[in-house]
This record gives C-alpha cells, structure tokens and sequence, in this order.
C-alpha cells in the first residue's frame, strides 16, 4: 500500500479539525517548503507563505462548513522555481458525520500552464497585421489568419488545402519560384517581394517571409509564410519617384533626372568614345502669353510644346523640363563624330523649331510661338555636367540675342566674350561702390560759336583700363538695373554743376543737356529720384535738359509722356535725341512737350556725301520749325558740315569742331576765354 501511495505524483495533505498537518505524501522531498517531519503537527499558517495562508484558510473554512469539496489554484515557489498547483480539497467526516479535518490533493500544473500561456501568446502573434498562411510539408494550405483574409479576400474555407500557386499573379517566371524554395531548403528561410492576385484579380505587391519548421527529430513538418501588403507603400514610393524625377505639370524628366542622365552619358562617352549633344529650348514669347492669356494658357502652352517635341523625338532621347520655359533634349550614344553628330543636332534644333511654331490652340485663341534653341556637342569627357550646362546657355544666350539664327552652336570665343561681359558687370558693381565715375562736358554753340551750353557725358576711370568709353558699359549698366543709381549720380553732379555756375555771371547762362536712359526713365522711382536731385542741388531746372532717345515712346508712352508733364512743369526742359534714327510716330512726337530735336551724328556726318541724308536733315530742320522746336545739330566735325547746317538753318551745334567732352573747369576756362 506504501509503495501504492508512494507512486502518486500529487502531494497530499490531511489536516485535522484545527488545520494541523497530520498526514503528508510528497513524491520527493523537493516538492515540499520545509521537510515532512518538521511540518507535521504544525499550523499551515506556520508552514505555508502568508498569501496562500489567506487563501486557503478560506477554502478551509468553507470546506468545513459545508462539507463539500472545494478546488483552487495557487502559485507556489519552491526553491527558486515558480510553481502553479491544482489543489482538490476535501472534507474528512466520520461515521457520526462529524467533520474531522481535511484532505487536500495538490497538482503541480506548471508545465499545462505554460503550455496554456504559449498558446494565449500563439493565438494572439496569429492575429496580427502580417497576414499567416500555414502549410504541411507538401504545400497544402492548413491554416490562415484573418489578415491574410482581409489582403487577399480569401477566407480561411476557400484556401484550406489549396496550394498557394493558387495566389500566382503570372508575373514572375518559373525561375524564381525554383530560387526561393531552394532558398527555403538551404536556409531555412526566404524573404523578398513578390506580385501575387487577390481573390478578385486585383495585382499587388507583398512583402514575404517564407519559414520551414522542422520538428525536434529534424522532419520538415511545415511551412509557414508571413506576408505584408505594401501596395500603398510601393504607390507612395512610385508617387515620391514622379516627383522627385518629374515635372509636375509636362510629365517631362526634372533638371535632376537630367543632370543624372547626363552623368550616365558623359561615362558613356568615357567608355565607348560616343558623342552626345545637348539642346536647351527656350520659348521666346512665353511671358507674353502669360501676361496677357493668364497662367493656366501658359501652362497649356508648355504641355502642348511639350508633346509635341516629345512625339517628335526618339526614346532614346530625354527630354527635360528644366525651368519655366525652358526645356533641354540629350541626345546620347551617336557612334558617328563630332561633324555628324553636329549635324544630327542641328537637323533635330530645326525639326523642335517646326514643330514649337505650329498653331496651338488655346481656349478660344489659336497663337503662335517661336523657340530658340542652343547646342553644345558632347565629345569630351574633360567637361562635366555643369560645363556643358554652361556651355548650352551661352549658345542659347546667343541664340536669342541674334535676330537670324534661331539656333546657335556653343564655341569657346563666344565664352570668352560672355566672360568679359561678366567680368565688366562685376567691375562696374565695383565702380559704383568706389565712385569711379567723372562727368565731362561737350560744348554746344549757337551760329556765332558762343557756346551757351554743354552736354554732360559720363566717363569711368577703370582702375587698370584708364578711362572706358559709355557707349560700352551703358548697355551693361542698363542690363544689370544699376543705370537708376549711375543715372541719378549724373544728375546730380549736373545739377550741382549748374548751381555753381548760376553764382558766377558769365557762365550762368549756360544750359546742361544730360542724357537719359529708357529704363531710367521708366523706371517708378525716377520722378522722386530726380525731384530728391533737385531739392538738394537747388539748380536752376530752366537750364537743364533731359536728352530722351525716340525708344522711350516704343512702349507705354502716354506714361512717358505724363512724367515728362510732370518735370516740366519745374522748368526742366526736354532734346530728342539720336531724332531719325528710331520709328516713332510723327503724329505722336507732336504731342510731347519737346523744346529741342537733335540730328543724329550719324546724318550730320554724311551729310555732303549722302543726299538721302541731306535730305532726312532738311527735313528734320522743317519738322522742328513747323513744330516750334529747337534744333541742334551732334557730331560736327568740320567747317563745311557746319556751312551746310547754317545754309539750312540749323543753328546749333555740337560736335568735336567745337570742343571734345571736358571737365568742367576745361570748359569754364573756354568760356571764360582764358
Ligand atoms: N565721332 C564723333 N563723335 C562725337 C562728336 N562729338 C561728340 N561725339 C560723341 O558722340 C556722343 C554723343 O552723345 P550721345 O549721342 O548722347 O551718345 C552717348 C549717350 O547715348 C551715352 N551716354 C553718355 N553719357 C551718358 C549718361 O550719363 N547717361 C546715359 N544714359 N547715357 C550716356 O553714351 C553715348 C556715347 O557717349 P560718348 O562716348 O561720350 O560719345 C558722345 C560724344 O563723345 C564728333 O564730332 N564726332
């Protein structure tokens, strides 16, 4: 019968009335807080931690109560292991029916608990966003999860014991599928991406794990797959790609994905000694359509341009959009030379030129625009991208600066040109910061040759240069924005020039013609400009004249014509310069407050040798009489050029006959007959 008892793995306890130990079994003594001996006859509250004490004095006392059988579970610690038992308590009732003590059978259920816990963690990692899907050993489908249901929009019914080629998307080839099950076998896993079909056709990218599970012995007993759909995220990145390497509004190619294509070439060229070209396309009446249609004709305009020059083109070709209106083709790996190549380039410039003028059609308006085009030929690789970047835009620069040729090879002088004009503006920055700037004077005459007044003229003495003639850096100064604040320094010494002559009496007749630009003239700040002038220098405006080229009324002339209003109502005086020379209406010029033409050197030179210019200067004489004005007559240069004048009465002049430009102390001293 011991050895019976002995066999039984349960612990058993008997307690009597009390709760005293009087009976315990325990298979090993390890199973045990304290050992039997010392145990029996104690309290379990001496025995048991205080926990439990709590526990299963209640359980105790129901047992005694009611006489029935109660169960519980409780943790226990034996030495350092956590333990869970299954207790089944008993009540011990004599013959009499008196309750005599309990009996309780403990369980050690440690292992079914953990067991149960493994499973809780196993059920719920089954039910996660990665969809599951389960195989045996020989592919058939034994299990899937819910996500797998929502991804692929099978359920669990539909797939069990399928394979899973069932989810084939016909995009991978055969090869493939070999390399990961080979993979699988080798490894033990595989990972990667993979199209596959959802239950109604739809294609989609997975990411996908592939895992074999052996069993102890080492048998292949399944397989299970865990699988991500990353369709957004593909979409997403798809989505960052376009915008990253694509122009938004055309679909065309970005300047980084050009720069990167050109990278590619210029190794290609490296590589196989082939020639590339490059074109930058620039649509000249852009801005106007914008202006005057509004944005979004402009922006049909750019797609239209662009389809088309994209039709025309190979796919071997790129086209990018690079800027607002600028585009740009390479043209990559011709095997044929530099002349070839040259001319592949131009056939094709041509071609884009044909295609950019025909009509487009925008909303109700059909209009026509032109392009300019400019091409570097990409033979060498001692270039990089920028270079030949740079190169392309002197050639387009050049291209829309000649009024014939609308499509311009890079050549290396037109750099060194481009690099003086650069070079020229910086220094010109630089004279305005240092002052380099002087005015000279040229004398004008009346028929006696008295002089009564002098035209001012700008000179700048270049630090290594000497001095550097306007008709060079004007058009610069003009270009850069800077001729407002060299505009206004002319001015102002003029002024304060003629107010220092006003205080001395034989030169305060004297009159100052000083010339102004278009832009200056246009510009919006130029009527405070000119009135700040005139409030600091206090000149006498009625011997100031604004000299203004016939230019100035190409454009927004009744604007030009107010200001103009405007300062003469000061006293300041207008010339009409370079007059003949330009196309402004006669019928127009009438309407200006004008006090003086001025016949262009030009005609005045050729006046003996040329009768058609004789004729203009006659003419002009007429005009200025018939309108009331003034005429003066710039660039005489010698006695009969001026008898002529005089015979046609014209009796003013200007002209190196009469005195070069000056200082001012020269010609005071030639007024003063010193
Ligand atoms: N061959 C010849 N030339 C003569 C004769 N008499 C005068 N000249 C030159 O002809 C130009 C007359 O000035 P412009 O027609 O207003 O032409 C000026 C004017 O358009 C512009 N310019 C000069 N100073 C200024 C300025 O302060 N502001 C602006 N906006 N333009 C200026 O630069 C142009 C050239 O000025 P410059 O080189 O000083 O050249 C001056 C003068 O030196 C002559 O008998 N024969």
């Amino acid at each position: 019968m011991d050895a019976l008892v002995h066999s039984i793995q349960d612990l058993i306890f008997v307690f009597d009335v009390e709760g005293r130990f009087s009976y315990i079994h325990a298979a090993a003594p390890e199973q045990l807080l304290i050992d039997r001996h010392e145990a029996l006859g104690k309290h379990y509250a001496q025995v048991l931690p205080g926990p439990l004490v709590a526990a299963f004095t209640a359980v105790f006392e129901r047992v005694q109560q009611f006489h029935q059988v109660e169960r519980f579970e409780y943790p226990l610690t034996l030495g350092t292991q956590p333990h869970h038992f299954h207790a089944t308590v008993s009540p011990l009732i004599n013959s009499n029916g008196q309750f005599e003590g309990v009996l309780s059978v403990n369980r050690n259920i440690t292992e079914a608990k953990r067991a149960e816990v493994e499973l809780q963690i196993a059920a719920a990692a089954f039910q996660t966003h990665l969809g599951i899907l389960i195989t045996d050993a020989r592919g058939s489908i034994l299990k899937v999860n819910d996500t797998f249901t929502r991804i692929t929009g099978y359920s669990e019914a539909e797939v069990v014991g399928q394979k899973p080629r069932i989810f084939s998307s016909g995009r991978h080839n055969a090869a493939l599928y070999r390399r990961l099950w080979k993979h699988v076998i080798k490894t033990g896993n595989w990972e990667g991406e993979i199209w596959n079909q959802r239950k109604d056709g739809e294609l989609f990218p997975e990411w996908l794990t592939v895992s074999a599970v052996y069993s102890v012995e080492g048998t292949l007993t399944h397989y299970v797959a865990t699988m991500s759909d990353i369709s957004e995220r593909k979409a997403a990145e798809q989505e960052i790609h376009q915008l990253a390497f694509y122009d938004t509004l055309t679909g065309l190619a970005n300047r980084r994905l050009f720069m990167d294509r050109m990278g590619a070439a210029l190794k290609e060229l490296q590589r196989h000694q082939r020639c590339g070209a490059l074109l930058i396309i620039d649509i000249d009446n852009f801005k106007q359509v914008n202006d005057t249609l509004g944005h979004y004709a402009g922006d049909q305009l750019l797609q239209s341009v662009a389809r088309r020059m994209g039709k025309m083109l190979r796919d071997t070709d790129t086209l990018a959009r690079l800027g607002s209106d600028e585009f740009a083709v390479l043209i990559e790996g011709i095997d044929s030379g530099v002349a070839q190549t040259t001319q592949l380039a131009e056939r094709i410039a041509h071609k884009l030129l044909t295609t950019i003028s025909e009509p487009i059609q925008l909303a109700e308006e059909s209009i026509v625009v032109s392009g300019s085009i400019g091409i570097t030929v990409m033979a060498s690789n001692e270039y990089s991208e920028d270079d030949y970047l740079q190169q392309v835009d002197m050639a387009l620069f050049q291209a829309k600066n000649s009024s014939r040729h609308r499509v311009c090879f890079f050549d290396p002088s037109m750099q060194a040109t481009l690099l003086a004009h650069v070079k020229l503006e910086a220094d010109l920055r630089q004279a305005q910061v240092d002052q380099q700037w002087q005015l000279y004077y040229q004398p004008q005459v009346n028929h006696c040759g008295a002089i009564t007044g002098v035209e001012a003229l700008l000179r700048w003495q270049h630090p290594e240069r000497g001095m550097v003639s306007p008709g060079e850096f004007i058009p610069l100064l003009e270009n850069s924005g800077l001729i407002n604040d060299v505009g206004e320094w002319v001015l102002e010494e003029a002024c304060n020039q003629l107010a220092r002559w006003a205080q001395r009496p034989q030169l305060n007749e004297l009159t100052i013609s000083v010339n102004i630009s278009p832009l200056q003239f246009r510009d919006e700040g130029f009527l405070n400009r000119v009135e700040g002038v005139f409030t600091r220098t206090q000149a006498p405006l009625c011997r100031l004249k604004l000299e203004v080229t016939e230019s100035l009324f190409v454009e927004a002339r009744d604007e030009a014509r107010e200001k103009m209003l405007a300062l003469k109502a000061q006293g300041v005086r207008f010339s009409l310069d370079d007059f003949g020379t330009g196309y402004s209406s006669l019928a127009y010029l009438a309407h200006l407050p004008l006090d003086q033409l001025k016949i262009d050197q030009a005609f005045v030179q050729q006046v003996l040798e040329s009768k058609a210019n004789a004729a203009i200067v006659e003419s002009t004489i007429a005009l200025a009489e018939s309108l009331n004005l003034e005429v003066i007559a710039e660039g005489v240069e010698n006695e009969a050029q001026q008898a002529w004048l005089l015979a046609h009465d014209c009796n003013a002049f200007q002209g190196y006959l009469f005195g070069r430009p000056a200082t001012a102390n020269a010609i005071e001293q030639l007024v003063l007959g010193d």
